[in-house]
């Protein structure tokens, strides 16, 4: 019999196939675990060898990688120029795959389906569940204004119990508005890609578009620059896409000849070993991969909204633009990040006081107990937001039947605004007053 654990024959077969390849498994193999799908599971005991360095557990040739410089230039020269890196690579998978002969066959097997994206990626909901509105949505009613916005903050924009605050300037929020600036990256690589391919399928596109969104690892080629975008500097690394996210330090290397991945912890043979997509708040890992964690020391909302309805006038604002200090006001689960304290004294002191409290540490007119009581109401607020929408949720999940019908979803949602809600609470506490 096999063991629970046991990832499948198509697993089996590719794995087959990345050691005949060159791919150094060495210590992890494919194996299922509750919740998170397939993952690497350790197949003898790993250690951490000194405080620098932990044992190699996974080595992939990069000849092995797709990357945009893989891509035969007979096809990249049809597309667009200015087509984004995820985009072309996603178009790559979707043309490629008709190919009978395709050397990504038995690793393509071994991706997760379109339904389990749907299942899990915010972007594919329903938009009655904050699902964005996508080329061939089956269910494109417009949302109406009044029905409530059930996804976090973080992730839709929008809010139940307040009108946001308005902004002057024009700034690049971190982790905010994250479903919509998505779904504007995959319209545009949808519209690139049928400009030059017509025939190119929505369904088989899109999936592939989240393939490389959920599984790509950052690449840059010996000698390229940096690219402005980060989402330009992605490669997908056949078999490394196994390894699930936990909270784990990160130890990972590559260069022209191969992908490297190291132990930043010991395991015991059985255990899961795990790697870091990176400092992502829980808002952002389910929009971006479809899952949160239950404990995550990255975890962090956002009080823009809240703070500049305190902080409305122009001159107010500008100040906070001159001294980059505009927006990106962070709660994490410790309190409030410096710049919320900042902007905090900035709504009752004068804005010459504040000025010189902030570029030279003066004093004058400062009221560090007015602050932490401006600051403490800002986090009250985001929580008053929590209660709302999980009363909203709560209803809808009794009288909606597009929500009822997607239970396990509203689910999630609902766990994930109780976290929030945790977090606002403990943050609130941290503040003094
Ligand atoms: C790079 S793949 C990892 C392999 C994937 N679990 C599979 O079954 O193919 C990334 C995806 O794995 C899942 N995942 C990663 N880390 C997870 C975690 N800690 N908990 C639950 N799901 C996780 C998410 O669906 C994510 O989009």
């Amino acid at each position: 019999m096999k063991p629970e654990w046991w990832p499948g024959e198509e697993h089996e077969a590719f794995t087959e196939w990345a050691i005949s390849n060159g791919i150094d498994t060495n210590s992890v193999t494919p194996a299922r675990f509750q919740g998170r799908g397939l993952g690497m599971m350790a197949t003898r005991n790993i250690k951490r060898v000194s405080a620098q360095k932990g044992e190699i557990v996974l080595q992939v040739p990069t000849q092995l990688m797709l990357r945009v410089e893989d891509i035969p230039s007979t096809f990249v020269g049809k597309l667009p120029e200015d087509i984004s890196v995820h985009a072309l690579l996603a178009a790559y998978l979707t043309h490629d795959a008709l190919d009978e002969q395709s050397r990504y066959d038995l690793w393509r097997k071994s991706w997760p389906s379109r339904k389990d994206f749907e299942d899990s990626m915010p972007i594919l909901w329903p938009t009655a569940l904050g699902g964005a509105q996508l080329p061939s949505s089956k269910d494109d009613a417009p949302t109406h204004s009044q029905q409530p916005s059930l996804l976090p903050t973080s992730i839709s924009g929008l809010w139940n119990s307040l009108q946001p605050g308005p902004k002057t300037r024009k700034y690049s929020p971190d982790h905010q508005n994250i479903v919509s600036q998505q779904a504007q990256r995959l319209r545009k690589a949808w519209m690139d890609v049928i400009s030059a391919l017509p025939d190119t399928n929505w369904e088989t596109f899109s999936y592939n578009w989240l393939i490389v969104n959920t599984r790509s690892f950052y690449w840059i080629g010996d000698g390229q620059e940096t690219p402005e975008d980060p989402n330009d500097a992605m490669g997908l690394v056949p078999f490394a896409d196994y390894f699930n996210h936990a909270d784990v330090a990160r130890d990972v290397k590559f260069d022209e000849n191969s992908y490297e991945f190291r132990a930043t912890k010991d395991y015991e043979k059985g255990d899961e070993v795990f790697m870091n997509y990176g400092s992502h708040p829980n808002d952002t890992l389910l929009a971006e991969y479809g899952f949160f964690l239950d404990e995550n020391e990255a975890d962090s909302i956002y009080l823009d909204d809240i703070v500049f309805r305190d902080i409305h006038s122009a001159g107010q604002q500008e100040e906070l633009w001159l001294n980059q200090y505009y927006g990106n006001y962070q709660v994490t689960p410790h309190g409030p990040c410096y710049r919320t304290e900042v902007a905090a004294c900035l709504s009752y002191m004068k804005e010459e006081d504040w000025r010189n409290h902030v570029l030279e540490g003066q004093s004058q007119g400062l009221d560090e107990s007015r602050s932490e009581a401006t600051i403490k109401g800002w986090i009250l607020t985001y929580a008053a937001e929590a209660d709302a929408t999980i009363t909203a949720l709560q209803k809808a999940m009794e009288l909606d039947t597009t929500v009822q019908a997607h239970r396990s979803k509203a689910e999630m949602l609902l766990r994930r605004w109780r976290q929030i809600k945790d977090l606002c609470e403990h943050a609130a506490k941290s503040v003094s007053v």
